[in-house]
């Protein structure tokens, strides 16, 4: 090639890539778009937004962009961002405009999570998409028949359970919290609580990779698109989803063939399975199972959260913690809380709350896309913007909640605060934070996250001082920190130490003795159940056959052994304290 010719084709390159890099830089800093940080062509402003507390750099760049319109915008690698740290604006773009604005943005590191192919997969994640609606509906309808048929059993059960775990190997109160809000889904959806151990990694492997702070792939999302021999994160990917999914299938067709065999007691993936044969409002198999397994395991971190910095919350603050307990003593006469007490423990409530408030657990909120172009407050905002209530900015407004960065729970118990409402049996409640997300989107999981924290915080603060612990060494107590976590989409503390001193030594007789009635009453009624499916079997709806668990095999008992259980069903019936029967040793 010519001299020339070479010199004439590189003048064009440069001047294509000059010309590109003005018009990105023009696009992205369009005045008719809202105030933002200053755009820089093609990669928009990543390179000082931290992966780590990203919430924290959004909230400072609101302050200095949002002025009095209450959001900013600014790009990611191309993707808009309009954060909003207004209430109120989030109120007019995503619940009065709800129609055009309850798409989900892709992400980039989960197959399909959209499920614009249909996939079908991730409830939470999917597009505004005939799969979203209806599966929607379906966990919607759960969850509102699940607390209609008190499904609090399920939860005291596993507060017990905790109580004598914490009383028994309190270092290890990280796991057994994460544990309790696993086995209380695992039991909704697959009346299994034993599946909570392979649940809960299940459920922070899908977390971490739909978090920015994630796989690599989740903010260079070029990179997803490398060919599969060198491409580390879709082969990883593609191991976790197939695991994931075949778990859930797994859990899935137990329980129809429990259900078969006349063993099976009521859970969700029952409840499907019963109304499917009648009139199936999934697809089928493949998408019921992915719909329950959702479900099973959003209810285990989003809890799990809340619950660990209620720890934090009264390490912190030990004459909230005392309050709490003489509202506990006064109202409960020394018994557990129930939910039945709690119109009269508002104190429990708003430490509750105000945990909430002040450490919420989704910072960043969860993003919205716009359906359709749009103008609001004079600034033009394009289709595909990803709407971001940022959750943070809300709970630190300061007009709305005066003394922001502290832990105040009088902010909701005494007048004079902007957030007080009466009557005080009923507020304050967490239904409706804004932590909860809007519109057409909303969380579907308020009234059992509510109910959850209220049963196992009553019981932690009805059965120990929650205090710092001290350090063996050299006699100091060890700092339990406030502002260490991880940074995925809903966060957690980092692990840390503290002391579960029981309140007295007859608390915590009490409390073991709970667990060991509860734990005897839960046996006694599954072999009930069992024992009756090859007793009565029209009463269970099954032929008569036994299920065993451990072998998935179907048991067909002979004469003598119906006798046996038979004659324990009796010992059953008396009372709980009747012997155990071990189902799968005995028969
Ligand atoms: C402290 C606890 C929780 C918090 C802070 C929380 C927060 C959220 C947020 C921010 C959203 C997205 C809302 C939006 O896009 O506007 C959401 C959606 C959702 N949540 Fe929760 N959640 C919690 C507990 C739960 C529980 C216990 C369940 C169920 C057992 C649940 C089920 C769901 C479902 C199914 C969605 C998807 C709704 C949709 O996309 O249509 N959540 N949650």
């Amino acid at each position: 090639m010519q001299l020339l010719t070479q010199l004439v084709l590189g003048v064009a390159l440069v001047g294509f890539v000059v010309l590109k890099t003005i018009q990105s830089y023009k696009a992205k800093n369009d005045p008719r778009l809202p105030p933002g940080p200053r755009q820089f062509p093609f990669i928009g402003r990543i390179h000082d937004l931290p992966i780590q507390f990203m919430w924290l750099k959004f909230k400072e760049w609101a302050d200095v962009f949002s002025g009095d319109n209450g959001f900013y915008m600014t790009d990611m690698l191309g993707a808009k961002f309009l954060i909003v740290s207004d209430e109120t604006v989030i109120e007019d773009l995503l619940v009065k405009k709800a129609k055009f604005n309850s798409d989900r943005p892709v992400i980039r590191s989960l197959f399909d999570s959209k499920s614009t192919h249909g996939s079908m997969e991730y409830l939470p994640l999917m597009g505004k998409n005939k799969y979203w609606a209806r599966q929607r509906k379906l966990q919607h309808s759960y969850l509102t028949e699940a607390s209609n048929a008190h499904y609090y059993g399920i939860m005291y059960h596993e507060a017990k359970r905790w109580l004598a775990r914490l009383i028994e190997n309190p270092d290890d109160f990280q796991f057994s919290l994460e544990d309790m809000a696993s086995k209380v889904m695992c039991q909704l959806t697959w009346d299994d609580p034993s599946l909570s151990e392979e649940c809960t990694p299940s459920a922070w492997g899908l977390l971490t990779q739909m978090s920015p702070a994630g796989p690599i792939t989740n903010v260079f999302t070029p990179l997803w698109h490398l060919p599969w021999f060198l491409n580390p994160w879709k082969r990883a990917e593609r191991k976790r989803h197939d695991e994931q999914q075949a778990w859930w299938m797994e859990n899935f067709l137990k329980v129809r063939r429990k259900m078969e065999a006349g063993y099976q007691r009521p859970c969700w993936t029952r409840q499907y399975l019963e109304k499917a044969t009648l009139k199936p409002s999934l697809s089928g198999d493949y998408e019921a199972s992915s719909a329950l397994g959702m479900l099973a395991l959003v209810g285990i971190f989003t809890v799990a959260g809340p619950l660990s910095y209620f720890l934090v919350s009264m390490v912190h603050h030990p004459e909230w913690q005392a309050a709490v307990q003489k509202e506990i003593d006064e109202q409960c006469l020394g018994d557990l809380p129930t939910l039945d007490h709690m119109p009269k423990l508002p104190i429990l409530r708003a430490c509750i709350k105000e945990t909430m408030r002040w450490k919420p657990n989704v910072p960043t909120g969860v993003a919205h896309e716009m359906e359709a172009d749009d103008v609001y407050k004079g600034f033009f905002l394009p289709k595909g913007t990803r709407i971001l209530p940022l959750d943070w900015a809300f709970l630190r407004d300061p007009k709305k909640y005066p003394d922001p960065e502290r832990f105040r729970p009088e902010r909701w118990l005494e007048p004079g605060w902007p957030t007080f409402q009466e009557p005080l049996t009923q507020y304050p409640t967490i239904k409706g934070m804004s932590s909860f997300g809007w519109g057409q989107r909303q969380c579907l999981g308020m009234t059992l996250t509510q109910d959850e924290l209220l049963v196992a915080c009553g019981a932690l603060a009805w059965c120990f001082n929650l205090k710092p612990k001290v350090d063996p060494n050299t006699g100091q107590e060890l700092r339990v920190p406030t502002d260490k976590s991880n940074s995925l989409l809903i966060i957690k503390p980092d692990p840390f130490q503290m002391a579960f001193e029981p309140r007295s030594e007859e608390r915590k007789q009490k409390a073991l003795h709970l667990w060991k009635q509860s734990e005897a009453l839960d046996l006694a009624r599954r072999a009930q159940f069992a024992a009756r499916a090859v007793s009565q079997p029209h009463a269970t709806g099954g032929p008569g056959l036994l299920w065993d668990e451990k072998t998935g095999l179907r048991l067909n008992l002979p004469q003598e052994k119906q006798a046996k259980v038979k004659s324990w069903v009796k010992t059953v019936e008396i009372g709980i304290e009747a012997p155990r029967l071990d189902l799968h040793s005995e028969i």
